[in-house]
């Protein structure tokens, strides 16, 4: 049995899957974000922690016979968080998320350093990780000589679990501490925030063994064999393995809390102009490309938290099928924008609001102004030659029919829904805990999921959503003219 744990932005999740890969048993559970100033995005580690224990814990009460099988972890979580560890691995502040834009100013510094893109392959946004330190170095300075060591989220979760710091190269790419090309730390990168490579994790590919379950924890848990932990991958690499998009003309589209198109790509080709991600996969000799919208499910959770209705809720008074365009256009900017603007100071708007605009509206115009960013990301991907026939679906906003429905049309491209879309993450990290204790090959293991369904684009909608399309596009400029 191979446990595959998620870390999300808004919670964890654990998978349980035999040999073959089948889901055994399955657990969740939530943590708050906290937004303590605007543009700030923190979590407590501490809370992920105790996350795994209640997930692990449900497993062992609902599936006890699988779990006592146990032989492999696979890790995956939300990507360029810093967690920072003083010497004796305690943690010195809460951790600085991906969607937190306070280091704005440190990472256009960053970014203009001679050489720094062309060695990370990215332009340095100011939701990765180094600018974060530098931000720290800067308003913290009594804190930031304290610290011993830098992790990841999933690799927080991997030193509670195996008492090691390590990480794997998919996560480490988003750091722009990394040589992607090379798969290695940049001593070069790292000199430029003030960093030195002692404070990082060692590396290991994301299908490459990456420690031991601790016998303490093994013993708690009821195991008595020795538990493989892989090295994991970022959470859109693990997704990534979990949907089988591992080489050129794969690739999915996220609806989590950011938005993700990804491309898998067979070679490493950086472009970083066009503000798309180029990172190394959790697989050896592969790379993948993707573009990133900060507030996709976010977005949707923004409005639920003001409105005072669930998500869900919001979603079941939409049709199943898109409509065609609302006379609503909403541009989902609420953290800033990564890909194609890299503008963390943009904000949201909707423009086009009715006195008849009622809730129903502007949770379709939320829907749709998403599918009009990620056409953007779609648009910036094929600029590097990224090339698809058909995108799988993943993410918690793939519940929705409408926004699936919406997406595919926007995009005009076919959305594969795969059997337990939601899956994605955690069952890349599951498979991933496959090839780390068996030396299964990746590319058996990586296989895409059955489909439960194909989401078709509706050839009657596409002129009608092409002119909102550019419609929308004309609206970035005029927003950010507002200063
Ligand atoms: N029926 C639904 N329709 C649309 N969105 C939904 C629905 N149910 C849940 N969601 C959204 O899915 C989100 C969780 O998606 P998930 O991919 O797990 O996010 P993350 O991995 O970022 O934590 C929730 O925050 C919620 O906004
Ligand atoms: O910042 C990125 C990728 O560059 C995000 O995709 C995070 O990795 C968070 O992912 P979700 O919680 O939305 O899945």
């Amino acid at each position: 049995m191979y446990l595959g744990l998620d870390l999300g932005t808004s919670g964890l999740r654990a998978i349980l899957v035999d040999e073959a890969g089948i889901v055994q048993g399955e657990a969740e559970a939530s943590f708050d974000l906290a937004h303590p100033y605007p543009g700030w995005s923190e979590q407590d580690p501490a809370a992920w922690v105790t996350s795994c224990e209640t997930a692990v814990a449900a497993l062992r009460r609902h599936v006890p016979d699988a779990f006592a099988r146990l032989r492999g972890i696979g890790l995956s979580g939300h990507m360029h968080g810093a967690i920072l560890l003083d010497a004796g691995d305690r943690v010195l502040r809460p951790c600085i998320l991906w969607n937190d834009t306070r280091s704005t100013a440190e990472a256009a510094a960053l970014d203009a350093t001679p050489g720094i893109r062309e060695i990370t392959g990215n332009i340095v946004f100011p939701g990765f990780t180094a600018p974060k330190l530098a931000w720290v170095r800067k308003h913290e300075p009594d804190l930031f000589e304290k610290v011993a060591k830098v992790l990841l989220p999933k690799d927080y979760l991997r030193l509670w679990l195996t008492g090691e710091h390590i990480s794997d190269f998919s996560d480490s790419a988003g750091t722009a501490w990394l040589d992607v090309g090379a798969r290695d730390w940049s001593d070069a990168a790292l000199e430029a925030g003030g960093m030195r490579r002692d404070q990082m994790p060692s590396l290991v590919e994301g299908s490459a063994p990456g420690g031991t379950l601790r016998p303490a924890l093994a013993e708690a848990w009821g195991l008595s064999q020795t538990v493989t932990v892989a090295g994991g991958a970022g959470d859109n690499a693990a997704a990534a393995c979990g949907s089988g998009c591992l080489g050129e003309g794969t690739g999915f589209a996220s609806l989590g809390t950011s938005g993700v198109l990804m491309a898998g790509r067979d070679s490493y080709s950086p472009d970083p102009a066009s503000a798309v991600h180029s990172f190394c996969h959790a697989v050896p000799d592969r790379w993948y490309q993707m573009g990133v919208i900060l507030a996709a499910t976010d977005s949707l959770n923004w409005l639920s938290r003001n409105l005072g209705q669930s998500p869900s809720e919001l979603a079941r008074a939409l049709p199943d099928a898109a409509t065609g365009p609302s006379a609503l256009t909403f541009l989902p900017y609420l953290s800033g924008e990564r890909t194609p603007h890299n503008d963390s100071a943009i904000r949201g708007a909707f423009i086009g609001l009715d006195v008849s605009s009622d809730r129903t509206d502007l949770t379709r115009a939320v829907m749709e102004g998403v599918a009009f960013a990620l056409r953007d990301s779609l648009l910036a991907l094929k600029g590097t030659g990224a090339r698809f026939d058909t995108l799988l679906a993943t993410g918690g906003g793939a519940r929705s029919r409408f926004w699936l429905t919406t997406l595919a049309s926007v995009l005009d491209l076919p959305l594969s829904l795969p059997k337990g879309s939601e899956l994605g993450a955690a069952m890349g990290a599951a498979r991933l805990a496959i090839c780390a204790a068996d030396g299964a090959d990746p590319n058996d293991v990586m296989t895409a999921p059955e489909a439960a369904e194909i989401i078709a684009p509706d050839p009657a909608l596409r002129g009608a959503y092409e002119d909102a399309y550019q419609r929308y596009r004309a609206l970035y400029p005029l927003l950010s003219g507002l200063g």
